[in-house]
């Protein structure tokens, strides 16, 4: 059974998520504070943003040993988030398995109104429980297939239909690598609404890495994605996301109507998440190995955190773990990989 097509609110070509205040997370080590999250969300609402995403970086649950731990409990920022919306749906992530169905309710309980549930891009089954849920809960629901350059178009739109028909709403193409150029991305998205017609929308998930995140979403958009990310200040993580001020001022100069008032979302961008962020993201050596191997853009921090401690440099950590293919979850061998470099290198110099 398929679920009917998200409406957005006014005249609208194409619907921005801002995820500042979740993919932003990694950026921030998940060190917000209820105010950065309260201010943040005012500014967006008042921008026009119809969807602000607010969760650990890793989704519901995320906050752990393996993935880093929050300042403060997402529960407490999702609701702090959706007493300052007035316009704009507060959306929550879940990786199944990390996150539970139970804290989806809490979600919900707490005013999200939007799940989104990400799976890496060859297991959409592990999502059908978690739409299920959702729905039933009467939320709005996207799929995220993580790592879409893993897999060919044609494979990405079998695991979209996987998702469609467990509930999804939306199957977003997530480069979480920022490894896609171009054609990569708008091939992507064709193929999955060839496959999905009118069954659900198509989205599309930018990361930087390789500077491509404005581009790939202009590129989405043409192949058919009606929703698609970014983070202020291209806060998330690797170098970042598609800055969303970026997006809704390319959008506009090509007549796509996005909504977003362009004053109000610079304003935004450049007064109130600029001065909180810490660690601007970047595209420098790390970073672009990540979109050039393929890597997991979360994995920064991780990798440097480990090129710290074991003394190799982080981008080869990166260039390693892109060369054995490892994906979310697989944090803990980032640990491996340094101390199969430095033991190496030990050999090297005996
Ligand atoms: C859990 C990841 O950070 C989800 C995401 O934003 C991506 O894969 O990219
Ligand atoms: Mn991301």
């Amino acid at each position: 059974m398929t679920h009917p097509i998200p409406e957005f609110s006014g005249d609208v070509d194409v619907r921005l998520t801002d995820t500042t205040l979740r993919d932003g997370s990694h950026a921030m080590s998940h060190q917000f504070t209820e105010e950065q999250v309260r201010t943040t969300v005012r500014a967006l609402d008042d921008a026009g943003v119809q969807v602000i995403e607010v969760t650990h970086g890793d989704g519901l649950g995320g906050s752990s040993f393996n993935y880093g731990f929050s300042a403060v409990d997402e529960m407490s920022l999702i609701k702090a988030a959706v007493a300052e919306a007035h316009q704009a749906k507060i959306a929550v992530l879940m990786l199944p398995g990390l996150g539970t169905v139970e804290k989806l309710h809490e979600a919900h309980n707490m005013g999200a109104q939007i799940a989104r549930i990400a799976t890496h891009c060859t297991e959409a089954d592990v999502s059908i429980q978690h739409f299920g849920a959702a729905r039933e809960l009467g939320m709005e629901t996207v799929g995220f297939l993580m790592l879409s350059h893993m897999i060919s178009p044609e494979e990405l739109a079998k695991q979209a239909r996987i998702m469609v028909d467990a509930g999804c709403q939306c199957v977003y193409v997530v480069d979480s690598a920022g490894a896609l150029i171009l054609e990569d991305v708008s091939d992507r998205v064709s193929a999955i609404v060839a496959e999905i017609g009118n069954d659900a929308q198509v989205g599309y998930h930018g990361h930087q890495n390789m500077s491509f995140g404005v581009a790939n979403s202009v590129l989405a958009y043409r192949a058919g994605a009606r929703q698609i990310d970014g983070s202020l200040c291209a806060l998330g993580a690797g170098a970042g996301n598609s800055p969303t001020e970026v997006l809704a001022t390319s959008f506009e100069r090509l007549g796509i109507r996005t909504g977003v008032d362009i004053n109000g979302v610079l304003g935004a961008a450049e007064d109130v998440v600029k001065p909180f962020i810490r660690r601007m993201p970047i595209m420098d050596r790390s970073s672009i190995t990540q979109g050039y191997a393929g890597v997991y853009s979360s994995f920064l921090l991780h990798a440097e955190r480990a090129a710290e401690r074991y003394g190799v440099p982080a981008h080869e950590i990166l260039m390693k773990v892109g060369e054995y293919g490892y994906v979310g979850g697989q944090e803990d061998m980032i640990i491996d990989v340094a101390l199969e470099l430095r033991d190496g290198k030990k050999k090297a110099s005996v």
